[in-house]
């Protein structure tokens, strides 16, 4: 199959980036300079919160303080992650574009991250994606450790297809397919996406993809070919699941787009400005900016 002509870029830094940083909570202004600056350079998703319990994620505690300061431009969606229907509750009254469900393919993760199994999370889903219909939200559906899981290793296509297709079939209108620890690898990402695809339509699937072994693009390269239009991805590869240990941050959005700028594939999105704001936020972080592509950008414009 032929590349896409048009790649939607899902902006994951002010919440997968976000959630793991260690330290004093960020400051929720900061959380918010953030989001606006991410959607100047003309990303058009963000997921800018996650109304999670504060005890499994502090850094997340703010939520609805965040979605409140956000100044928010018109065709612009502001997701955020709801793992049950307290979540979808604070997500509908701060405002959000789209709510998201967070599942995974095996069950160790599972019970780590959300603490119920596959089968109860998809019950608790059930209602989280009822009332988003009733109030006319989008739901995205993730599926995490499908390329690998930290407790269980390797994990098999064919339960990545079955959670995926379960969330489709519940209202997710689009699947998000995580590579939760980055352990991925080229071939393995297709053959996961080829399974996959064969119960949900290509056109409803999104990489997520994280960048722990460097196999990130290749992984993306990979998933393109096969049709994948939409990607998520971290300004300054900020990030990292805090139940999946050793994890690193999500592919940087900026090596992300210096790819597909290269390939030709449009995504609206300016390379310069997001440059700027993955060195902005990983000054205001006190961290190593860990895109490539960032790093290069700056050490060129200084000689
Ligand atoms: C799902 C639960 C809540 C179950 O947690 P639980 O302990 O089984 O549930 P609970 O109902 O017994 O609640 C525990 C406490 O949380 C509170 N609570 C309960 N729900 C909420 C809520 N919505 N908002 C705020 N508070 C909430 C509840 O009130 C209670 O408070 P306490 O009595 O102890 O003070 C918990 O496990 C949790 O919050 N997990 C979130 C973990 C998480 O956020 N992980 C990172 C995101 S997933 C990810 O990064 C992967 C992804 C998506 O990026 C893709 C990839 O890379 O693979």
């Amino acid at each position: 199959m032929a590349f896409p002509k048009r790649v939607r870029l899902v902006e994951m830094s002010p919440r997968d980036g976000l959630q793991n940083e260690p330290g004093p909570v960020i400051p929720t202004a900061v959380k918010a300079r953030l989001i606006k600056r991410l959607v100047e350079c003309g990303l058009t998703h963000v997921e800018a919160a996650s109304f999670v319990s504060p005890r499994w994620v502090p850094q997340m505690a703010d939520a609805s303080d965040v979605m409140a300061l956000i100044e928010r431009k018109p065709g612009v969606c502001y997701a955020a992650l709801t793992p049950n229907l307290r979540g979808f509750e604070g997500a509908l009254a701060a405002g959000a574009g789209e709510v998201a469900v967070f599942g995974a393919a095996s069950e160790s993760f599972s019970q780590k991250n959300i603490n119920c199994s596959i089968a109860e999370s998809l019950e608790r889903f059930f209602p989280v994606i009822e009332a988003a219909k009733h109030n006319g939200i989008p739901v995205r559906g993730y599926v995490s450790t499908v390329l690998g899981c930290p407790y269980e290793g390797e994990i098999a296509p064919a339960k990545v297809a079955e959670v995926a297709k379960a969330l489709f079939d519940m209202g997710c209108h689009e699947i998000s397919l995580g590579d939760t620890i980055g352990t991925g690898t080229p071939v393995k990402a297709k053959r996961m996406l080829e399974a996959v695809a064969r119960q949900v339509p290509v056109e409803h699937l999104a990489a997520h993809f994280h960048d722990t072994y460097g196999q990130a693009l290749a992984n993306l390269y990979a998933v393109l070919e096969e049709g994948v239009a939409v990607i998520d991805a971290s300004v300054a590869g900020l990030g990292g699941c805090p139940y999946a240990k050793g994890a690193s941050g999500n592919v940087a959005t900026e090596d992300v787009l210096y790819m597909l700028d290269g390939l030709g594939i449009e995504t609206g999105v300016d390379l310069r400005q997001l440059v700027a704001t993955g060195n902005w936020i990983s000054y205001r972080l006190k961290r190593r900016n860990g895109s490539k592509v960032g790093l290069a950008l700056a050490e060129a414009d200084s000689r």
